[in-house]
């Protein structure tokens, strides 16, 4: 057996980015934008911030033009945030855990007027520690995270967790926000057809380094095989014999609160049909629910906080309300350039059991198929997002305004036609694959 390959490394502090809202309009140069581009095609990731309009001031039209929002922009309906505020407790989780940093930190102070600032690094599984207690509130930013992941082994087993963490600063003269992506890869074990069918595991998972060894099996130029091993590292590598509520503890509960104080977090499964997204993705916004409900039944209780849950699938490159009899939506953009979801149906809740008939309701609406690999496959991206609102001033005649949101992302397959059979062009063809870049790309786009 010979050992081959190489040793790559995704981990948060490679996908940290602050980025200038105000940067120009040449910003898709990654370099230039403090994003982060890995060689050989293996993982691509590009933010592209989207200065307020009011903001814009010196822009010319021309420049403008440019500054067109992404193309699946789920939150544009609420690119106002409420102002922002302080919920107390908020910051407990940076004090605890020895954060010293913050606006006023020289290491992570952003220089008015520069194009790029300088990197902020925060320690793993701490997400509370990007938000300094001293930073302001600022319009939300557009942004984009672009991530593409090229399987060289059409049996890879695994799936994909990334969880992108956001938050909007407001300094003088200077507009800006972080954002905190974190890569996960579960492993699923084998199946019964691959067990019947001698199926080799290809992955081992080594837990206490973050890693996992692809080992790919190849024909030399004389057809002897031969096996090269790939080593990845990510945030967190979570083995078969792992839970699902293990998987959330790992990935959602350490966001959960930071949604109570203008964030916005997105949690997304990425694999190809059959790898386990929708296993994994299924029960995690019932267990989100079950802690927003707590927080503001108890530590944020009386404070005005509202819950709010949406469901939408996009298929065929439409899109439906999970929740309104599968009603067409339209993405329309207004006169401020948001792309906007219109006719999505918001529905308030305060306990748990409505929440869990809503989710079922919405994942048996959802568009099946079957694949070579997965008997009930999804075809489309599923989009279930709980939305945190509150009445400003206690004021009940005006609409609660959006302080933060949770969305979980459950996607279509991500496999080439190549790799499995049963496909039809249309569930080859998701959405926002085939839009932006090729040849297999996420885009995920938020404001
Ligand atoms: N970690 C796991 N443990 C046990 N069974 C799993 C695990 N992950 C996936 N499975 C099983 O594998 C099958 C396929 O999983 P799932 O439908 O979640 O895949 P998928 O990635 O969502 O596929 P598609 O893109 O086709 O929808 C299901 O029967 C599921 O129960």
């Amino acid at each position: 057996m010979n050992g081959g390959g190489g040793r790559r490394r995704y981990s948060s502090e490679q996908l940290l980015f602050d980025v200038p809202a105000n940067a120009g309009a040449d910003r898709w140069a990654p370099q230039q934008r403090g994003g982060v581009r890995r060689g050989d095609g293996e993982i691509f990731v590009l933010v592209e911030p989207t200065t307020p309009a009011r903001l814009r001031g010196g822009d010319s039209p021309g420049q403008r033009q440019q500054l067109s929002p992404g193309l699946l922009d789920l939150h544009a309906f609420d690119t106002e945030l409420i102002p922002d505020f302080q919920v107390p407790g908020m910051y407990d989780g940076a004090q605890k855990f020895g954060y010293g940093g913050g606006l006023d930190d020289p290491d992570m102070s952003f220089a008015a007027n520069k194009q790029i600032s300088k990197s902020t690094i925060f320690p793993q599984n701490n997400y509370l520690m990007a938000f300094p207690e001293n930073a302001k509130a600022a319009p939300v930013a557009k942004i984009k995270v672009v991530v593409c992941f090229y399987s060289f082994a059409p049996q890879l087993l695994i799936n994909i967790l990334l969880l992108a963490y956001l938050k909007c600063h407001n300094l003088p003269n200077f507009n800006s926000f972080d954002v905190t992506c974190r890569m996960q890869v579960r492993k699923r074990p084998l199946n019964k057809k691959e067990i019947s069918k001698k199926e080799e595991d290809i992955i081992d998972i080594e837990q206490r380094s973050n890693s996992l060894t692809v080992h790919e099996t190849k024909l030399k130029v004389d057809l002897t095989e031969y096996v090269e091993k790939h080593e990845f590292v990510f945030d967190a590598v979570l083995d078969e014999d792992v839970s699902n509520d293990e998987v959330y503890r790992e990935t959602v509960e350490p966001v959960v609160s930071a949604i109570f104080n203008r964030t916005k977090a997105t949690c997304f499964a990425y694999g190809q049909t059959g790898s386990g997204k929708t296993y994994t993705m299924r029960p995690l916004p019932l267990k989100a629910s079950q802690d927003i409900l707590r927080l503001m039944h108890h530590t944020y209780r009386n404070q005005g906080f509202q819950l709010f849950v949406s469901f939408f699938e996009i298929y065929g490159g439409k899109l439906f309300d999970l929740l309104n009899d599968r009603s067409k939506l339209c993405m329309r953009e207004d006169g401020k350039q948001k792309v906007c979801i219109v006719g999505l149906q918001e529905y308030r809740v305060s306990d748990v059991e409505t929440i869990k008939e809503l989710i079922e309701k919405g994942s048996a609406t959802r568009s099946t198929g079957t694949t070579g690999a997965n008997e009930e496959s999804s075809r489309s991206h599923a989009i279930l997002q709980l939305a945190i609102k509150r009445r400003v001033d206690g004021n009940d005649s005006k609409p609660p305004r959006p302080v933060g949101k949770l969305s979980f992302i459950d996607l279509a397959g991500s496999e080439r036609g190549a790799d499995t059979t049963d496909n039809d062009k249309q569930t080859r063809s998701p959405f926002i694959l085939t839009y932006f870049l090729p040849p297999t790309p996420l885009v995920w786009s938020n404001s």
